[in-house]
């Protein structure tokens, strides 16, 4: 049977989305999952997002990995509102379920504003900074941020301890200022580098502040596929009203 699917893509992390709301889609086959995200056997995609009915909010966002794990994904929830928007289920406001709770969020001119889990807990360590934003993020500076090799020492740090199998996203900084930080990410599921990872935008955001590096609360996170801002309220080391602002858009649509 054809699948109907849209491609979106978020500051360039990029997710396969489809309009499961008639429970069509075979949410076991994860083998089909990482076959419609493989960049050169399927569409290609950093993730798959189905889009499903919920009782009492707008819709539930379902998220996998391109290897069919599954997590809370900043950019995706930001593709997903869009997606939600072109399929009439929303305006101009949302509110969804994701597997790491409830979201709100907001779409005005491709511009999504989608609110973050508040997070009570940040590691600092010696050379890097932990913590939950969804999804797990380990943050730890990087001078030569355009020009090292990424994969490898992100794919060391993802596997190795404390992490482990369970794993981390593995995010990269370089301040540019007090309020712009530079930002790359190994992205754990996807196990190579993503042009942007919104959950990691976040968790940089937050650690930036925590670690006193700035005392802004209105951050510009710049990823290899454009700009992301990231607003907050942070009080005794525990941050709320967090939010992840950016583009969102779709590509194409196709069936497959
Ligand atoms: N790209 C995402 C993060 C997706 C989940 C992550 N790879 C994990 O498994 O923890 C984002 O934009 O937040």
């Amino acid at each position: 049977m054809q699948q109907t699917f849209y491609k979106y893509q978020g500051t360039g992390n990029d997710f396969v989305m489809i309009d499961n709301r008639q429970q069509t889609f075979d949410k076991k086959d994860i083998e089909h999952i990482s076959f419609l995200c493989d960049r050169r056997f399927g569409v290609g995609a950093d993730g798959l997002i189905l889009i499903e009915n919920h009782d009492t909010l707008d819709f539930e966002m379902v998220y996998y990995n391109a290897d069919g794990s599954q997590s809370f994904c900043g950019n995706g929830g930001r593709c997903a509102v869009a997606f939600a928007k072109q399929l009439g289920i929303i305006k101009d406001d949302a509110d969804f379920l994701a597997i790491d709770g409830k979201h709100y969020a907001s779409i005005k001119e491709g511009v999504v504003k989608l609110q973050m889990a508040d997070v009570n807990t940040v590691e600092k360590h010696d050379n890097h900074v932990f913590l939950d934003t969804g999804s797990p993020h380990h943050i730890q500076f990087e001078e030569q941020i355009t020009d090292f090799d990424i994969k490898t020492l992100g794919a060391k740090i993802r596997y190795g301890a404390p992490y482990n199998a369970v794993g981390s996203n593995v995010n990269f900084v370089k301040k540019l200022s007090d309020t712009e930080f530079k930002v790359r990410t190994y992205e754990r599921g996807v196990e190579d580098e993503t042009l942007s990872c919104g959950t990691g935008v976040t968790a940089v955001a937050l650690a930036m502040h925590y670690i006193g590096e700035t005392e802004k609360n209105l951050i510009t996170l710049k990823t290899q596929g454009g700009d992301l801002q990231v607003a907050f309220q942070s009080q005794n080391g525990t941050f709320n009203n967090v939010w992840l602002i950016g583009p969102a858009k779709i590509v194409y649509q196709g069936s497959i």
